[in-house]
């Protein structure tokens, strides 16, 4: 085939996803013109493009990648987060005309997209997340697209030509207005934090209280992977417990420093439940997890004092099974929070944002995809404002795995394991079905100390105690 000379759209930042994305993007049929800041890396690209070679039109400065492509142009950005996006963005500006369209598709914060669709004036601009690793970048990613939606519209049709599909069915959506794609894209890590976590703790309690080698808990999790717990993060953890080391040939798991890092959507998302005063306790103690992993040295510390936390766990106390209950529960849990904090926003902005459809387009592609989110479309479907816990089909699975749950948690603080995201979940668990929770003691307090009122129980409000001298 002819190398084409004019492309439908471009790319910038050939890097990871960058690269895959392209590829994607050129097999699916659509020429694309690329640029990279290394140029040897484009060459390279280009030159190991193989048979959708024809397809890719390197470009070595900005003005020829505008030039290569057809109007109204399309221009991907896959580059870090924060200014590398403002510098593509700042350079592309004076090249392009008024309704070109620039497309940040790297993990943006939401509130960086927001001002950017605010202050961008003389070319159009869309923020969408994407979601799926390298592989899925490659093969089908999952796509939340925020933005103007004639914009999204005119570029739908290439995004969900590359999307992964369920059942057909692309997994690419307009999620709503400005940053709207980022933010879902943010929640969307913050799950995945979360389920990570509690999968890491799960194998924390086969390697250390089990003492189960890494092969055998590879064979757990895929066996885990063949119930509900089905999904990406259990089958990538079944694979990645059960490779060797190709230079020393032991369990790569095991040669791995027990310190997690972090590009910041994880933390952004706490952060930003905080200001929603949202409730997601288990994504933020997942954040926290991974922040106390790199305090190597004070760890080492507090073992050499207080001696090592995790012991060996009785046989008799503990079981696969208790493990699998237990995670299907926490999944559960940790999804819902995600859907929880992504409907205070859609209020909070005033986004509408689509629940459903999100869950729908979580159902392949990217990292949190599960066989559960097919059920969570259907369930949010049926009432979107309804909790996911409080849907039938999770509430049968809270019922079945919530004792596990609290067994594993029990065990852990007796053997001392640490279960932070687990431990969360149980409690918000038990905190959301408490209909008498403790608070009034925190009313009490705050009127006592700074006369802040409180609602009493016979529906009297800005009422005070008696403490000072008055009361209601
Ligand atoms: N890796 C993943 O699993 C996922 C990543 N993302 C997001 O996608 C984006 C890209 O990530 P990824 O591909 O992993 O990153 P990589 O580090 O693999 O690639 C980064 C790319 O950005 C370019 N780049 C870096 N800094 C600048 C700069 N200042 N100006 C211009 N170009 C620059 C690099 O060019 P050069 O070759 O010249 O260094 C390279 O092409 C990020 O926002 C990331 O968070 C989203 C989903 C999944
Ligand atoms: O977006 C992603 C997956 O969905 C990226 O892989 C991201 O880098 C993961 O977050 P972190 O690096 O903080 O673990």
């Amino acid at each position: 085939m002819a190398q084409e000379d004019t492309a439908q759209i471009g790319l910038i930042g050939l890097g990871t996803m960058g690269s895959a994305l392209a590829l994607n993007i050129a097999e699916k049929g659509f020429p694309i013109a690329v640029w990279n800041r290394k140029t040897q890396v484009t060459r390279d690209f280009h030159d190991e493009a193989g048979e959708l070679a024809d397809k890719v039109i390197p470009t070595e400065t900005h003005e020829e990648l505008v030039a290569a492509i057809a109007k109204p142009r399309a221009i991907i950005l896959m580059v870090p987060a924060g200014e590398p996006v403002d510098e593509q963005i700042a350079k592309l500006r004076p090249l392009l005309d008024a309704d070109d369209v620039i497309i940040d598709a790297g993990n943006a914060n939401f509130h960086d997209t927001n001002r950017r669709v605010r202050e961008i004036d003389d070319v159009e601009f869309l923020g969408i997340g994407v979601s799926g690793g390298e592989a899925g970048a490659r093969h089908g990613p999952a796509i939340m697209g925020g933005g103007k939606k004639e914009l999204w519209d005119r570029v739908s049709h290439i995004l969900e030509a590359i999307a992964a599909k369920f059942e057909g069915e692309p997994c690419a959506a307009w999620m709503g207005r400005e940053g709207a794609g980022h933010f879902v894209k943010a929640v969307h890590n913050g799950i995945e934090y979360a389920d990570m976590q509690m999968i890491a703790e799960a194998y924390g309690v086969m390697r250390d209280g089990m003492k189960m080698a890494p092969d055998a808990i590879g064979d757990t999790f895929a066996r885990f992977n063949e119930g509900a717990l089905k999904s990406y993060l259990i089958e990538i953890s079944s694979t990645v417990t059960k490779a060797a080391d190709t230079h020393t040939g032991q369990p790569m798991i095991d040669l791995i420093l027990d310190k997690a890092g972090q590009k910041g959507t994880g933390r952004w998302t706490a952060i930003e439940a905080q200001h929603l005063a949202a409730p997601i306790p288990a994504i933020e103690a997942a954040v926290v997890a991974r922040n106390l992993s790199s305090r190597v040295a004070a760890r080492r510390e507090g073992e050499d004092m207080f001696g090592a936390a995790p012991m060996e766990i009785p046989s008799e106390m503990i079981s696969d099974e208790m493990l699998e209950r237990a995670l299907i529960a926490g999944k559960v849990l940790c999804y819902a929070q995600g859907f929880d904090m992504i409907a205070a926003a859609s209020a909070q902005f005033g986004w509408t944002l689509p629940l459903p459809e999100i869950a729908k387009v979580w159902r392949e592609g990217c990292i949190i995809r599960s066989a559960m989110l097919d059920d969570m479309a259907a369930a949010l479907a049926e009432d979107e404002d309804r909790n996911l816990m409080l849907a039938p089909a999770f509430a049968r699975h809270l019922r079945e795995g919530h004792v596990a749950l609290r067994e594993l948690v029990a065990i852990g603080a007796r053997f001392g394991h640490p279960m932070p995201a687990l431990s969360s979940g149980l409690s918000y668990f038990d905190t959301m079905r408490t209909a008498r929770g403790t608070a009034n003691m925190i009313q009490a307090q705050r009127d006592y100390f700074g006369e802040h009122g409180f609602e009493r129980t016979d529906g009297i409000e800005d009422a005070h105690g008696p403490w000072h001298g008055h009361g209601v």
